[in-house]
């Protein structure tokens, strides 16, 4: 039989890997453990100190092994990150005992899109069972949950390249849901059309309008292209697919693509090097969020046209210490002039000065509403 080294030293690397797993496991199910821990004495998941002090002393450890200091800030990073979502959900479970474990979700379809991967994402972390329900536009989403048709919808709402999703403001000016989640996505537009197809011979480009606003620069690079709006990135897929042509191409993510057996042309040129959109959550039921992890708030508020206005509100949120993660306005339908104020707080809804910040906008504004209360998905250190 003859040896081939190759292999052997594959079999060692896969043994090893097997192993880290199973370390992964086993510290995961420490981190259940110290949850638990935590519920009982009430204090909060999250401590940024330890944290900081635990990735300090694996550097230096790493150090004597030759391991790059980013190399090991990156994946405890990682590791870490996975070990507060999984104790957020732990709490949050006990917390809303009635919450789903099975659950029908609706997102911009069909599958293959950015949301379809960010509902997989949010789902992979809280549900053990899910149903899938493509719908072709955002209103219909909206229309799903509220119609009951499904359990969540999961909508697109910011993206750090081309800012809000002005249609999703729109719909939750109106909407009886709720946002119960948040979820971002880092987002590496490509480039994707048949096997015979190259970027010189590109004529005709489908997407949903958001990638094309979110890649100008590179898009405005090729000024014969004809750019045709689709219902989403992946019909825009599916387009391509059944035209079968070597001129033309779609812009979506890679994993669309393999879905559809397309080629990446090109990849990684939205306008702004870190490409995230952040997703909301909606329900019917408002959630609970327990107050030992990170929460935000989202309100609508509607102030007048006096002077002032809307400093004034803004100050009775500055005088309770509570930070504005995002303010946004839209007009106000049928009243041409006047604007719908979003406001993203860091807090809960159920602490004593978001309560009674909220009890004073209510008082100075004409109108306020709590659009969710959902624990915050930024858990980076
Ligand atoms: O040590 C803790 O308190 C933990 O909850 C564990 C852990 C970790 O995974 O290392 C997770 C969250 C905390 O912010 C700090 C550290």
């Amino acid at each position: 039989m003859s040896h081939n080294p190759l292999l052997t030293l594959r079999d060692k690397i896969t043994a090893l890997d097997k192993q880290l797993l199973q370390l992964i496991a086993q510290r995961r199910e420490l981190s259940t453990q110290v949850v638990n821990t935590k519920i009982k004495a009430n204090i909060p998941v999250r401590d940024i100190e330890r944290e900081r002090l635990l990735v300090k002393t694996l550097i230096e450890e790493g150090n004597q092994f030759s391991l790059d200091e980013l190399f090991v800030k990156r994946l405890y990073q990682i590791i870490i990150e996975d070990s507060v979502l999984l104790q957020q959900r732990i709490l949050q479970q006990q917390l809303n005992q009635n919450a789903v474990k099975s659950a029908k979700i609706a997102f911009l379809g069909p599958k293959g899109s950015y949301s379809h991967s960010a509902m997989r994402r949010y789902a992979a972390n809280h549900f053990d069972h899910i149903e899938e329900s493509s719908c072709s536009s955002f209103k219909d989403i909206f229309e799903s949950v509220d119609k009951g048709l499904v359990d969540y919808g999961v909508v697109p709402i910011e993206n750090s390249s081309s800012g809000s999703i002005n249609e999703v403001y729109d719909l939750l000016q109106k909407t009886n849901l709720h946002i119960i989640g948040e979820i971002s996505l880092f987002i590496d537009h490509c480039i994707l059309a048949n096997n015979q197809a190259s970027l010189a011979k590109i004529e005709t480009v489908y997407s949903h309008p958001q990638p094309f606003q979110q890649c100008t620069n590179f898009i405005d690079k090729y000024p014969n292209w004809k750019i045709i709006y689709c219902d989403s990135t992946s019909s825009a897929m599916q387009t391509v697919v059944d035209l079968n042509q070597d001129n033309v191409a779609a812009i979506g993510n890679k994993d669309g693509g393999e879905l559809y057996g397309l080629q990446v042309l090109e990849h990684n040129f939205a306008n702004q090097k870190e490409n995230i959109t952040r997703f909301i959550i909606l329900s019917r039921e408002a959630i609970e969020v327990s107050q030992q992890i990170s929460a935000k708030t989202t309100i609508l508020m509607k102030t007048g046209q006096q002077a002032g206005a809307l400093v004034d509100a803004l100050l009775v949120l500055r005088n309770h210490n509570i930070v504005i993660t995002k303010l946004e306005s839209r007009p106000i339908h049928g009243n041409p002039w006047e604007e719908m104020f979003y406001v993203d707080l860091q807090g809960n809804i159920e602490s004593v000065v978001m309560q009674q910040a909220l009890k004073e906008l209510s008082s100075i504004t004409l109108f306020t509403k709590v659009l969710g209360c959902y624990p915050s998905d930024n858990v980076t250190q």
